[in-house]
């Protein structure tokens, strides 16, 4: 929260004051005023109004021009800096990026993913559109219920899409892949990695396959059953 504004700080009183004026056109050019109104609109006494229009110029938020009949006000630069950062404040409450965190174990799975991963029509695919070139295996994270429950808002990301191929034998489904990072509970982290969600998987919704460049058992030290955490990047 920002309150400084040079050496006189405002605070939450003027702010909403200096918001007002600013609604009414006084960061384009002057605008009039007067204190009966802008008391009128923040219910409170003219007196008080008076004072928060002169915290305000002393801060150096506004600049104002008193006439007859009231006042002309316009924001400074420095007044509309101080918007900017309640607005910077609001948008860090409203529209921050949520990552997904999901927690589970460490665990063995079928032995195919490193077959898969190792085909080159997907090989292929992972170094042009991951950027690196997956370590030849996919490691198995069993999910907690929670978490489980959780991946389901993944749906609002917007993954990489693997395209299915095929050969001479068979059809190869398309794969979707999350961008992460693999953490160890109070310790280490891997980066780059993705979640893969292979369309055809013979694996279920609590069981969520991560891939990478480096052998993550190594780089982070676990064993099955070891806890984990996912952090996957909303986009
Ligand atoms: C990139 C990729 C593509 C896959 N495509 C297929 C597929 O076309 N058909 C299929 O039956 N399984 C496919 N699988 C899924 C595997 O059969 C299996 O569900 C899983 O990846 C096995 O992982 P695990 O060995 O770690 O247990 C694919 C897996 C990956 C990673
Ligand atoms: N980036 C990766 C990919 C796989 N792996 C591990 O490499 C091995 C081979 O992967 P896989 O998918 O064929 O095997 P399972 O997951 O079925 O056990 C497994 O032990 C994975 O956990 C890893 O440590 N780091
Ligand atoms: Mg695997």
């Amino acid at each position: 929260m920002a309150l400084q504004a040079g050496t006189h700080a405002v605070g939450f009183d003027e702010l909403a004051v200096l918001k007002v004026l600013a609604l009414d056109g006084a960061a384009r050019g002057e605008v009039k005023v007067s204190s009966g109104d802008i008391a009128e609109r923040h219910d409170v006494s003219n007196q008080t109004a008076s004072r928060r229009l002169q915290a305000l110029e002393n801060a150096g938020h506004i600049e104002r021009e008193t006439v007859s009949d009231g006042q002309y006000v316009v924001l400074t630069d420095a007044g509309e800096r101080a918007l900017k950062h309640e607005y910077e404040d609001y948008r860090a409450i409203f529209e921050a990026r949520r990552d997904l965190t999901l927690r589970g174990t460490a665990t063995s799975g079928m032995g195919e993913g490193r077959h898969y991963i190792s085909l080159p029509g997907y090989n292929r695919q992972f170094s042009e559109k991951l950027g690196y070139d997956p370590y030849p295996g996919t490691f198995n994270v069993d999910l907690t219920d929670r978490s489980r429950r959780e991946r389901s808002a993944m749906a609002s990301f917007d993954p990489v899409h693997i395209d299915g191929w095929e050969d001479e034998e068979r059809t190869y489904g398309p794969a979707y892949c999350y961008p992460a990072t693999l953490e160890v509970p109070g310790g280490h982290s891997a980066s780059p990695a993705h979640v893969i969600v292979p369309d055809r998987t013979h694996h279920d919704e609590d069981q969520m396959e991560i891939i990478a460049p480096e052998h993550l058992r190594d780089e982070l030290g676990v064993i099955d059953g070891d806890e984990v955490i996912v952090r996957v990047a909303a986009e």
